[in-house]
């Protein structure tokens, strides 16, 4: 149980690196908010675990990439640790999961552990997994939605941050539902990280108390 925790708020512009393993069209919001003069966040860098899609939308947007790939290393734990490592060096107050499909493992989580946020398309603690908008539309769901979660050492279970919900609609199948959670997620994204920026919140018996 995560008894006490803090993100934010920054001194300056809160640093946030990215981890994505595809499109990266959610994290694309986040890029899009970060060119502002105004905006109280920057992204600092983009960290994949395989050639991504969302690393073209980075680099577009000119932020710093890299991939960080398992296939490169002898085993996840030598694999977890360098991603940790190369995390580090672009030295983030907050790192944002939107769409990283790699469990992230303890030589992660004891580098970054208290400082990692995940977005996921269901409404957690429903739907966990690699396939929460496919399991919510096979269970029959009349509503759905986003989750903003703090990562811990569990699959999806870390402490809600926020949530969005969004109707299943006659006719939805995976890709036009995931499509509208996408659209909530989008915004949950940049207001979350605003919200980050610029008051900060502590989690504390798993409750966000936002400031
Ligand atoms: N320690 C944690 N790591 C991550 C979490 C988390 O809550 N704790 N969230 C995920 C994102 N995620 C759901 O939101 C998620 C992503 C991937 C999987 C999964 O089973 N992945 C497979 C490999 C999939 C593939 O790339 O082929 C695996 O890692 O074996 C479950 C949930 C980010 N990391
Ligand atoms: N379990 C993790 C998971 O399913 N994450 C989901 O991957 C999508 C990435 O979309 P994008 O690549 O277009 O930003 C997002 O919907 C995110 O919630």
């Amino acid at each position: 149980m995560t008894d006490h925790l803090a993100l934010g708020p920054a001194a300056g512009r809160l640093r946030v690196v990215v981890l994505l393993s595809g499109a990266g069209s959610t994290a694309q919001a986040v890029f899009d908010a970060a060119a502002a003069p105004d905006c109280p966040f920057e992204v600092v860098a983009v960290l994949a675990d395989r050639r991504a899609e969302g690393l073209e939308r980075a680099a577009a947007a000119g932020i710093a990439t890299e991939v960080v790939a398992p296939a490169e290393h002898p085993d996840r734990d030598a694999w977890n640790a360098a991603l940790a490592a190369r995390v580090s060096a672009h030295r983030p107050e907050l790192v944002l999961s939107a769409g990283f499909m790699r469990i992230l493992g303890s030589a992660y989580l004891a580098a970054h552990g208290g400082r990692t946020i995940n977005a996921h398309p269901a409404l957690l603690p429903a739907f966990p997994g690699a396939h929460g908008v496919r399991d919510a539309l096979a269970h029959g769901v009349a509503v759905t939605g986003c989750t903003l979660h703090v990562v811990d050492a569990g699959t999806d279970t870390g402490p809600i941050l926020d949530q969005r919900a969004v109707r299943v609609e006659a006719g939805d199948d995976e890709a036009t539902l995931h499509e509208r959670i996408k659209t909530a997620e989008r915004e949950l994204l940049v207001t979350t990280l605003n919200r980050i920026a610029t008051g900060g919140v502590q989690i504390r018996d798993r409750k966000a108390l936002w400031t």
